[in-house]
């Protein structure tokens, strides 16, 4: 995002809230518009948790929430703490799954375990570790799953969010012809959030725009654990394979307010292609040697100098990437340019779009969530600049330890619900 072009006045508010609430929430319309527009449009729907992760009852268990997502898929695995009079088939599948998790080769090229979000929790009684794949491994992983014949008599321990929830349940049936439990991926992501909020231990923290580790990574400062818990409500812009922007009340009631096509999968698809990039790593490596100036076609490009009448210094962005228009500069384009031109486009645009929406909405606590911004500090402290400058210090960018994690730790918070006790408020 440009600091020196104007926030947008409140005509164009108007006209994004009306556009929005034409589209469910959605940014670009469905292709078959013509189709639905004679349909009735649903109204906004409001989600209401089941019961408040805060205050409910948990049972002693094992429990595996899996999110399968657009790009990657993410695993929250979660032990409780050893006791001597564990049964035995606990510890069979303890030591099988121990196993399983420390294999290298359950990981495969595109797996990692993120050893270092690994934590303990009192309150649930046990450990929690992180594992993450890219989905369309997702045979392989359930093949692994298969021979250690780690599901047998243990499937109600699983618990499946995201899209992927609903795509593989036939594979899934087809391979242990058992039907895994599945829930909806934003409440298990609002659950997931709302569950570390709590947490004793900190979660959530601002990134400094003005200066950079020595290794390269942001300059983060984290919340105190009160100031953690009292950030409702707040707008969640998660930045998946796409974009869902919700806003979160206390009580984890959320709504999903927004969203935009113009995601992390964009950005990877589209630096794969331009700069033959093979991983995310790679790309973000490449975006940061990069200049978004060497493709993107500023004011200056233009006018030849400033816009003064309208504020637009010779600088500004005026079509991100859209040097690429002219032969030359298509030809001399270097892949690191490319990589931060395309980096920097998405990362503004969702920039754009989340503070709109904290506007519109009236919230100051703006949290990014989503694997875009796993070791992303260009898009971290950009997001943060955009949002400081633009609200003048009002709309806060927030971000959060375990990025793009929080859609199974819903669906594992998911398994160790105690529904016996009743609702609890
Ligand atoms: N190792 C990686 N491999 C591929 N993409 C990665 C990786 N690490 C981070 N990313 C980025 O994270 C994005 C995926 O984020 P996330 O896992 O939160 O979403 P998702 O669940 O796959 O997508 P959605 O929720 O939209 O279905 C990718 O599109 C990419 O921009
Ligand atoms: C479709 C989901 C919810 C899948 O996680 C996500 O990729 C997303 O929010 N995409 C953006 C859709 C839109 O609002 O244009």
């Amino acid at each position: 995002m440009d600091h020196h072009q104007q926030p947008q006045p409140q005509q164009q508010q108007q006209q994004q809230r009306e556009a929005q609430s034409e589209h469910s929430g959605n940014s670009a319309p469905p292709q078959q518009q013509e189709q639905q527009e004679q349909q009735e449009q649903p109204a906004q729907r409001v989600h209401t948790p089941r019961a408040s992760v805060t205050d409910m009852h948990t049972k002693r268990s094992f429990a595996c929430g899996i999110d399968i997502g657009g790009t990657l898929c993410k695993i929250c695995y979660f032990e409780p703490f050893e006791q001597e009079d564990d049964p035995e088939d606990w510890r069979e599948f303890r030591r099988k799954a121990q196993a399983l998790i420390q294999d290298e080769l359950t990981y495969g090229e595109t797996g990692r375990r993120d050893t270092h979000l690994e934590f303990e929790s009192i309150r649930l009684g046990g450990r929690i570790l992180f594992m993450r794949f890219e989905t369309r491994k997702m045979d392989d992983f359930l093949e692994a799953i298969r021979s250690m014949h780690l599901l047998e008599d243990h499937e109600h321990i699983l618990c499946c969010t995201g899209g992927g929830a609903r795509k593989y349940k036939k594979p899934i049936y087809d391979l242990f012809h058992i039907e895994l439990p599945h829930t909806d991926e934003l409440e298990c992501l609002v659950d997931g959030i709302n569950f570390v909020l709590h947490h004793p231990s900190p979660q959530l923290f601002q990134v400094s725009h003005e200066q950079m580790c020595p290794d390269g990574t942001a300059v983060r400062s984290y919340l105190s654990l009160d100031e953690q818990k009292s950030i409702f409500p707040y707008l969640l812009v998660n930045i998946g394979s796409g974009v869902s922007i919700l806003k979160v009340n206390e009580d984890g009631q959320n709504e999903r307010v927004g969203g935009s096509s113009l995601g992390g999968a964009t950005f990877f698809g589209l630096a794969s292609l331009l700069t033959g990039c093979k991983s995310f790593d790679e790309a973000l490596a490449l975006a940061g040697e990069g200049e978004a100036s060497g493709v993107d076609l500023l004011v200056g490009d233009i006018y030849g100098g400033d816009y003064e009448e309208y504020g637009l210094s010779a600088d500004i962005v005026a079509a991100s990437l859209g040097k690429l228009v002219r032969p030359k500069d298509r030809e001399h384009a270097r892949p690191c340019d490319l990589a931060r031109g395309l980096l920097d486009a998405i990362t503004n645009n969702v920039g754009q779009l989340a503070l709109l929406h904290a506007q519109t909405h009236d919230v100051c606590h703006v949290v990014f969530a989503g694997n875009f911004l796993r070791s992303n500090c260009i898009s971290m402290m950009r997001l943060s600049y955009a949002l400081e400058f633009w609200s003048k210090g009002v709309q806060r960018a927030l971000f959060l330890k375990h990025e793009g994690y929080f859609g199974a730790v819903g669906a594992m918070l998911h398994i160790l619900r105690d529904d016996t006790h009743g609702e609890c408020s």
